[in-house]
């Protein structure tokens, strides 16, 4: 009856950060993470990317494939504008139970809609189920073998627009050679690539920044 790195993480949460204040939960599971057990959030180095790639983008409407305990959710949560709506995908419930905690520690819960299930089955529902058109920003991180067939999900159920940023993790540690071909070669994506290290790690990895230019069909 020994609890999971998760729910040792959200008591880490509970314990350290003061309730309603982002910022907090952010350092506290970092802190974590550094000192006491590593997990797979992006972490504060290529959080910090991810920070000023939001900021830059702005999004009214986000997409995070892939949520784990939330500490990337809660980075890009509080940076949306005002109305601004994050809706993020997990597959694994244990992780959606553990994430719902950390996404209302940080008072984040009315901006983000959090589902449990699979970004093969849910993608295609997102338009009639949340009324969505398209997003304005995507995050990747859930299963580097998603990475290539989601991303052609989302082109096939239009939820990308002329200007869509899509930002990838671990696009070189655990790695998505097939995605990144994808991206680099596509004539509809105008991509670059952010080194950066491994979470909590000196291991180099890195983010994929990919901007969706749209088809070239009429
Ligand atoms: O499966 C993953 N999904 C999403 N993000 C990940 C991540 O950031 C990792 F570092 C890792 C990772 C796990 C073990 C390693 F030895 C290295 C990277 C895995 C994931
Ligand atoms: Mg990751």
């Amino acid at each position: 009856t020994h609890s999971s790195r998760p729910q040792r993480l959200l008591r880490a949460v509970q314990k350290g950060a003061v309730r309603g204040d982002a910022r907090s939960v952010v350092a506290n599971i970092d802190r974590f993470c550094h000192h006491s057990e590593w997990a797979m959030n992006i972490g504060d180095e290529k959080g910090a990317i991810l920070d000023s790639v939001v900021s830059e983008v702005n999004p009214a409407l986000a997409l995070e494939l892939g949520t784990y305990c939330g500490y990337s959710t809660v980075r890009i949560a509080r940076l949306l504008p005002p109305g601004g709506r994050l809706i993020t995908l997990e597959f694994n419930p244990e992780y959606a139970a553990v994430a719902r905690q950390v996404i209302e520690w940080a008072g984040l819960e009315d901006s983000v809609q959090l589902v449990e299930g699979g970004s093969g089955d849910w993608i295609p529902q997102l338009k009639e189920h949340f009324g969505v058109q398209s997003f304005d920003f995507v995050f990747l991180d859930h299963w580097k073998e998603r990475y290539l067939p989601d991303i052609h999900l989302l082109e096939e159920c239009e939820l990308l627009r002329k200007g869509t940023v899509v930002l990838a993790d671990n696009v070189v540690c655990p790695g998505a050679p097939d995605y990144l071909a994808y991206v680099r070669n596509s004539p509809a994506y105008q991509s670059s690539y952010f080194q950066s290290h491994l979470e909590y790690t000196k291991a180099v990895d890195g983010l994929e920044k990919s901007v969706y230019l749209g088809t070239t069909d009429a």
